[in-house]
């Protein structure tokens, strides 16, 4: 029994998931879960850490030490719910919270003090998991498709693993073939960023919102014609591409639109994004498995198994694993890997010059 815990704080922004596994050789086990939303402080100095500002340097070290400490209880009431002790933890992976993507320049900045963590914990604490990747060529992300293939790869079913956070990526597994995957671009940020625009709200629940509304041909076609859509992978991407002021930008080519039109066609912009991709980069998809928040969104869900009614279409929840916590626990694993020497990025994803031992390690 290897006991790891798996921190997350995806781009999102809506919380941080922790995930306790037990890795059994190459088995993977998911033994307890503890989600922490953000509050709404840290929220507002995250995302303002994700444009240009004053006193960057500083504000981002603040930032970070109310993340830990937020993380760390998170971590200590976990371990009560479950009686374990931090000392029988080998390891936490902690992704901390990206404020910047520029895999172009060389740079990836996830904020998230891993000292900070190890000493207000007690445990081994492994972070910073994507420089390595960059620093040899990549685009240090997606680093899941790893393990989408160590949980789903099937000999007798060309799948397609569709992770739907803040933004979208696509694993591929076929029989026989290196795994394959990179991102396919926003999943909800263009959702959660218009109905706060709008209403207030966090994000749009079941697309209900969406679904209400009439998809604008015209704004689909503006949408859909920013070049990163036209792009092979390797590719990644982020805030500094996708975000209110894209868009706002898009929307200010056109006449004016119900606001309500508008979610409709992120929502299809979301969908047309990940089936154009998943169409260029597998011949077949026998099965889509979706997991991260976009699985609950019922709307987008029936809209991708509209555009694929030859692939069974289902959350990663018809395959035994929660759609929430796939990312955390997918952390949680590369700190075993990272403590084993096992190399845990993917050069056929991310481009690397080859195989590299992602994480720097921080003992308890
Ligand atoms: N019931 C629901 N209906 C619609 N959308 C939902 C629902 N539940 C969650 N979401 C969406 O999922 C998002 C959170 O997804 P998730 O936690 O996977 O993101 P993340 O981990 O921050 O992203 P990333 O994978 O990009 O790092 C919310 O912001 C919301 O848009
Ligand atoms: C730079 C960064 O944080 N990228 C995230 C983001 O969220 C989804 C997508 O964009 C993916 O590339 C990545 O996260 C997951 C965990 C990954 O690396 O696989």
């Amino acid at each position: 029994m290897a006991l790891y815990l798996g921190v997350m704080s995806g781009t999102s922004l809506d919380g941080i998931d922790i995930a306790l596994i037990d890795q059994e050789d190459t088995h993977t086990r998911l033994l307890g879960t503890h989600y922490l939303p953000m509050p709404a402080d840290l929220r507002t100095d995250l995302l303002a850490l994700c444009s240009p500002g004053p006193d960057e340097l500083v504000r981002a070290a603040l930032a970070e030490q109310h993340w830990v400490r937020l993380a760390a209880q998170g971590i200590d009431d976990l371990l009560r719910q479950q009686r374990i002790q931090p000392t029988q933890i080998r390891a936490i992976g902690s992704h901390g919270q990206t404020v910047r993507h520029h895999p172009a320049q060389g740079v990836t900045i996830q904020i998230g003090n891993a000292a900070l963590l190890a000493e207000c914990t007690g445990i081994s604490v492994v972070s910073d998991f994507r420089r390595r990747d960059l620093a040899a060529g990549g685009q240090g992300a997606p680093l899941v498709p790893a393990f989408h293939q160590a949980l789903f790869a099937d000999d007798n079913s060309q799948r397609a693993i569709l992770n739907i956070g803040g933004f979208s990526n696509l694993t591929l597994i076929e029989p026989g073939k290196q795994v394959y995957g990179f991102d396919c671009g926003p999943g909800n940020v263009l959702l959660d960023a218009w109905i706060q625009h709008q209403q207030g709200l966090e994000f749009d629940r079941g697309g209900d919102w969406a679904a209400s509304g009439q998809v604008q041909p015209i704004l689909l076609k503006t949408l859909l014609g920013d070049p990163f859509f036209l792009t092979q992978g390797p590719k990644s991407t982020g805030r500094e591409l996708f975000n209110m002021r894209w868009l706002s930008q898009q929307l200010a080519k056109l006449p004016a639109m119900m606001p309500e039109d508008v979610q409709a066609t992120l929502l299809e912009l979301t969908a047309t994004s990940i089936f154009d991709a998943l169409q260029a980069a597998q011949d077949r998809t026998d099965e889509l498995l979706v997991c991260g928040g976009g699985a609950h969104n019922r709307t987008l869900m029936k809209r991708l198994a509209e555009l694929l009614p030859a692939t069974r279409v289902a959350s990663t929840e018809a395959y035994g694993i929660s759609p929430d916590w796939i990312e955390a626990m997918a952390f949680a694993w590369l700190a075993h890997c990272c403590l084993e020497g096992i190399p845990a990025n993917r050069p056929s994803v991310t481009g690397a010059r080859g195989p590299r031992i992602l994480g720097a390690i921080y003992p308890a």
